[in-house]
């Protein structure tokens, strides 16, 4: 999507550790009409798939989540990283290990919203390792919902999380592949 790219070429920062900040409009600011823009184009492409439910996961997901499932006009789900007594006692629960926090967290569910009548649509600002996708897909299949693939923001292809996926059959769709960051050069895929 070319849009979302010269917006990252324009202010995105390359950070210790492989690190892409894109807190000025993704992750931490949120630019509203750019995201509208990319959740346009998400509705696009799984148009035909009827989807039901968006899943994603806390915290950076959600306003990109939020903002797609208007598009969709489906509720958006997202995966709860912390204790809360506001969450139900039946959930799904899964593991996800944070690149950027560099620890182990449990996600959690709740039943009732996630079943085998759902048509899953993931959605995440960035892929990187693959970790918080595979704790997602875990949890779509102890719902017994139907898997129909993933949108991602911005990929970090170079950690090829998103190629494993592809290559065990799953749908992941990236806006922006970038298949560098060495020098603190962005270089798309
Ligand atoms: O493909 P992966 O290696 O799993 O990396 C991608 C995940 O990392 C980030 O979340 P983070 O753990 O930084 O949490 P945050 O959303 O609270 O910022 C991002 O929002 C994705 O969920
Ligand atoms: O803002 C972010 N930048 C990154 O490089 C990254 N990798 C995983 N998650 C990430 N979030």
């Amino acid at each position: 999507m070319e849009l979302l790219k010269e917006k990252i070429l324009k202010e995105g920062r390359v950070e210790e550790g492989n690190i892409l900040k894109v807190d000025s409009f993704l992750n931490h600011q949120l630019d509203i009409e750019l995201l509208n823009e990319i959740g346009k184009e998400f509705k696009k492409r799984f148009k035909n798939e009827n989807i039901t439910k968006i899943l994603t996961i806390e915290t950076s997901g959600i306003a990109i989540g939020a903002i797609t499932a208007q598009y969709f006009n489906v509720p958006v789900l997202f995966a709860r990283k912390t204790e809360s007594k506001n969450l139900d006692n039946e959930t799904y629960e899964s593991n996800v290990y944070s690149y950027t926090k560099e620890k182990n967290y449990k996600i959690r569910v709740a039943e009732r919203y996630l079943n085998e009548n759902d048509r899953v649509l993931l959605i995440d600002d960035f892929l990187a390792n693959g970790k918080a996708l595979l704790g997602l897909i875990d949890i779509t299949k102890q719902a017994k919902a139907t898997l129909v693939g993933a949108g991602i923001v911005i990929e970090k292809g170079f950690q090829h999380g998103g190629d494993n996926l592809r290559n065990n059959g799953i749908r992941v769709d990236s806006l922006a592949i970038i298949d560098s960051l060495e020098d603190g050069k962005i270089v798309f895929r």
